[in-house]
This record gives C-alpha cells, structure tokens and sequence, in this order.
C-alpha cells in the first residue's frame, strides 16, 4: 500500500543529463519513467515538476549580463522541453501522461487549468507541469510546492543529486550528517540550501512535507512512496 494518494514529484532538469555534459540522456530518462510508472502501478497518483538546469538557466544567464527576467523566460521555455521529452517518454513505455504549462505556447502543450489537472490526476494519468511558476525570479522548486498546494498531494518529493538535507551543503563540508527528518523552522533558520527559501516558506505555510531524496538511487522513489526509510523528511 503506497504511503500517499497523492504526490508532487519535482524532478531537477541536471538529473536528465545522465553523465552528459547538457540535455537529456535516454537511458537516464529512461530509467525516471520506470520508476515513475513502479509508483503509478501502486495506486498512488503522480504529478510531476520536471526542471531545466541541464538546458539553461537564468541565474547563468543573468550572471552573464543576460536580463534576468528574459534568461528566466528561457530557463521556463527550457523546462517546457524537458516536459515534452518526458511525456513523450511516458508515453514509448506505456503510460498515459499530460503536459500542461504555466507559460502559454497553445500550439506545443496545452495550458495550466488546475480542474482538468485534478481531472487528469483523478483518471489515473500522470500530470506534468512544465513552465515553472510562469514567472521570473522563481524556481521549480517553488513551482512544485505551489502546484504540489493547489492540486492536495500530500507530500512533495524532491528528487535531487544529494541523498538527504544535510547539516550543511554535502558539496563543500565533508563532515556534514544527514538528517532523517528536518523541521522547515530548522531548515529556514539555519538556511540550508538543498530548496529555495521561497519553496520552504510556501510549503512550511501550507503545512506541506517535503520528502528530499536521490534520483540517483534505484528503487528509491518506491520506498519513498511506500513510507519505508529513504531519504530526509522536511516536516512542520
Ligand atoms: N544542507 C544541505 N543538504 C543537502 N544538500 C544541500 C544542502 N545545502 C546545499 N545543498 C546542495 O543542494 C543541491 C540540490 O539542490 P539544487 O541544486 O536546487 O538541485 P535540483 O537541481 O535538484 O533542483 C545539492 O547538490 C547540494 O549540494
Ligand atoms: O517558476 C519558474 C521556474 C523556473 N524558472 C527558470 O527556469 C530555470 C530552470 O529551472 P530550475 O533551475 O528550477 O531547474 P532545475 O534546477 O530543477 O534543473 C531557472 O533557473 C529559472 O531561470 C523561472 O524563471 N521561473
């Protein structure tokens, strides 16, 4: 029996690239829709946040001297490809999936209605959100809380390089511990950056958790979703 009814899966645009230098590796997104379609198979439903890290992204851009709300615009166009890439993928395997985006292109995918997303989720099919929040200066991270707020998962779960929150970033501190739980006070207080602030902020207020864990990991996102020990839960 899964743990959840229903889950918010935020997947970084990186994690795609596999151990490419940029873009999508086949067998990397390949292997996300196995497991994704494992959770399915449970009887959980799924909503997915898909990044776009491994194609581009606006802070890059702004530090560049790009405009940051016009690289921002790109980092959403780029996750609207990720999107495409991923239904599509979901699609050769076997499942059902929509795309829906924050940022209007009608001729490429469908927009952001939040009743037919609920409507998707409830037929069974898994819904992706592509286009971030629709807004600059945001992340996907945010998007996934928001969207994660607005159609009732129960728990957004934040597949990502690192296995856990860490005491401090794992990168750069060697001898930081990991944490099995976390409240958002701790995290926000001691500003550990494994989410935006903005994303905790949204999910501490609506008393959302965030269950942070690796894509790298096999079968992780099963046991996840199945309650068992994986992972860092982020709790109020
Ligand atoms: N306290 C922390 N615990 C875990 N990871 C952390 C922490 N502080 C910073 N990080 C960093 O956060 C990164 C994951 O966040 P992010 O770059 O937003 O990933 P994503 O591309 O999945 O959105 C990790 O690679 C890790 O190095
Ligand atoms: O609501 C949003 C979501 C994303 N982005 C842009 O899209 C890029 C890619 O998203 P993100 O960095 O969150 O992707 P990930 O880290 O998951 O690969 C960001 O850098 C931003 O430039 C944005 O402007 N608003």
């Amino acid at each position: 029996m899964p743990a959840y009814k229903r889950i918010l899966l935020k997947l970084s645009g990186e994690a795609l690239m596999g151990d490419d230098a940029y873009g999508i590796n086949r067998a990397t997104i390949v292997r996300m829709v196995r497991e994704v379609a494992e959770v399915t198979q449970l009887g959980c439903e799924v909503a997915v946040v898909i990044g776009g890290g491994n194609i581009f992204r606006g802070v890059a851009g702004g530090a560049g001297g790009m405009d940051r709300a016009t690289a921002d615009y790109m980092g959403m166009m780029a996750t609207v490809m990720n999107a495409l890439a991923l239904g599509d993928t979901m699609r050769q395997e076997g499942m059902t999936a929509r795309v829906m985006s924050a940022i209007a292109i009608d001729q490429v995918v469908e927009p952001y209605v939040r009743p037919k997303a609920l409507q998707y989720l409830e037929e069974g099919k898994v819904v992706i959100f592509a286009g971030g929040t629709g807004n600059p200066f945001f992340t996907t991270d945010t998007a996934a809380a928001l969207r994660g707020a607005e159609i009732g998962a129960q728990v957004v779960l934040k597949a990502t390089k690192v296995d856990g929150v860490y005491t401090a970033d794992p990168k750069k501190d060697p001898t930081a511990t990991r944490y099995a739980s976390v409240s958002f006070d701790e995290a926000i207080a001691r500003n550990l950056q494994v989410l935006d602030a903005t994303a905790f902020a949204l999910c501490r207020d609506q008393k959302l958790p965030i269950k942070v864990f690796s894509i790298f990991k096999e079968g992780a996102l099963k046991r996840v979703v199945l309650g068992e020990d994986e992972g860092t839960l982020v709790h109020v």
